[in-house]
């Protein structure tokens, strides 16, 4: 006799098992019929495609270039739509209700306001129109009978000067719909100690932030990102791997800076897709994140973008379920250490674990004890 935690959980099963979701772009996850309707309004003719179906092709296709920069050079076309408070407005309500279809409990989601000025917003009318985007999602993911709860990131661009400026702005709406900072963009030739004043600015504040590194450059961009900057998370940091040294007997060993992130329980915001269309990694079954779940460390699945990586929390579950075997138990670790490394304070994480996440998983464990066998 086995129970069913025992088994790998079908697609339907992923879909309805609460996720937490710490890494997301609002601007790489717009729906692709979203993006048209919007450069039709706003007189925009750059984009490659105008039918809904091949644009969202032509994005994953542009996206899965084996080289970061040129991934990011997709974002041109969502961030020229994402120029007015309606837009933003709209799209961050759509991420929600999307998120929340998808059995998305919780989410973080970033995107850089200096990204969205073009045409004469200011920062904080950007800020305050994401916010109210979510608030509505929100709504209208609970009139759905879903429920979902969405902070926002606010990101620097790396390769820009104005991460101190973003910080501040990260500040000030703190307590109002804004839980934290990052910063984003090409990692190589942009280390993260270019933005020092920003990070100390935000531990004096005792604010919280993620950084993206260890995706397209390794070690160098971890050890700083940790040590230099004193980031809480790794957005990515799946270079972690180059620390870990698997010898030929099966032992192994970690270095120092690898022993550090597992010992301080650094959260890894580990996107899988995404790595394999950056060159990150170069198969579902290579991914690090097979032995980081093994290693213990405090590995979390995420989206990075939906849209250029043609996926969803339950797509990346799909595959990590179909590679590696994990069961809903393992799903359950996933999402605990997820909302363990969130950015909300410490007595609503643990209420979101114990009262929506753990019931949530026991329900799907349970469905095995009620299932129907065949009459006569
Ligand atoms: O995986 C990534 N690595 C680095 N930067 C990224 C990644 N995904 C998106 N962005 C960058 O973050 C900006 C704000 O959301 C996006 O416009 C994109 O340039
Ligand atoms: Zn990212």
């Amino acid at each position: 006799m086995t129970s069913e935690n025992t088994q790998q959980p079908n697609p339907e099963q992923i879909r309805r098992a609460p996720k937490v979701l710490l890494h997301d772009h609002l601007d790489g996850g717009l729906r692709p019929a979203t993006i048209v309707e919007l450069a039709r309004e706003s007189g925009y003719e750059g984009l490659p495609e105008t039918d809904p179906t091949a644009l969202g092709t032509w994005f994953r296709a542009a996206a899965d270039s084996g080289s970061l920069e040129r991934y990011l050079e997709t974002f041109a076309h969502t961030c020229a739509v994402l120029q007015t408070a309606q837009a933003l407005r709209r799209v961050a309500a759509e991420c929600a209700e999307d998120l929340a279809a998808d059995g998305v409990v919780y989410a973080e989601v970033r995107y850089a306001p200096e990204q969205h000025l073009e045409q004469g917003l200011t920062l904080e009318q950007v800020v305050e129109a994401v916010n109210e985007g979510f608030r509505e999602g929100e709504r209208r993911a609970r009139a759905a009978g879903h429920r979902v709860r969405v902070g926002a990131l606010l990101t620097a661009m790396r390769h820009a000067a104005r991460s101190l400026e973003i910080a501040e702005l990260a500040n000030r709406y703190r307590d109002l719909g804004v839980v934290g900072f990052d910063i984003a963009g090409a990692e190589a030739g942009f280390p993260p100690t270019r933005h020092l004043d920003a990070f100390e600015y935000l531990k004096r504040e005792n604010n919280h932030f993620t950084i993206h590194a260890g995706e397209a450059f390794g070690l160098p961009s971890i050890w700083q990102a940790l040590q230099w900057c004193g980031a809480d998370r790794l957005g990515h940091g799946v270079r972690i791997i180059d620390d870990i040294h698997v010898s030929e007997d099966g032992g192994i060993k970690l270095g120092r800076l690898a022993s550090y992130v597992r010992d301080k329980r650094i959260p890894l915001e580990l996107c899988p897709t995404s790595n394999l269309q950056t060159g990150a990694a170069s198969s579902y079954v290579e991914h690090p994140i097979g032995l980081l779940r093994k290693l213990h460390f405090r590995a979390t699945v995420n989206t990075d973008n939906r849209l250029m990586s043609g996926t969803s929390m339950s797509r990346e579950f799909e595959h990590l379920v179909s590679t590696f075997g994990y069961t809903l138990d393992d799903m359950q670790w996933f999402t605990v250490n997820a909302m363990k490394s969130a950015f909300i304070p410490f007595d609503e994480r643990l209420a979101m674990i114990n009262d929506v996440i753990k019931p949530g998983y026991a329900e799907l464990k349970a469905e095995w004890l009620f299932r129907q066998t065949a009459v006569g």
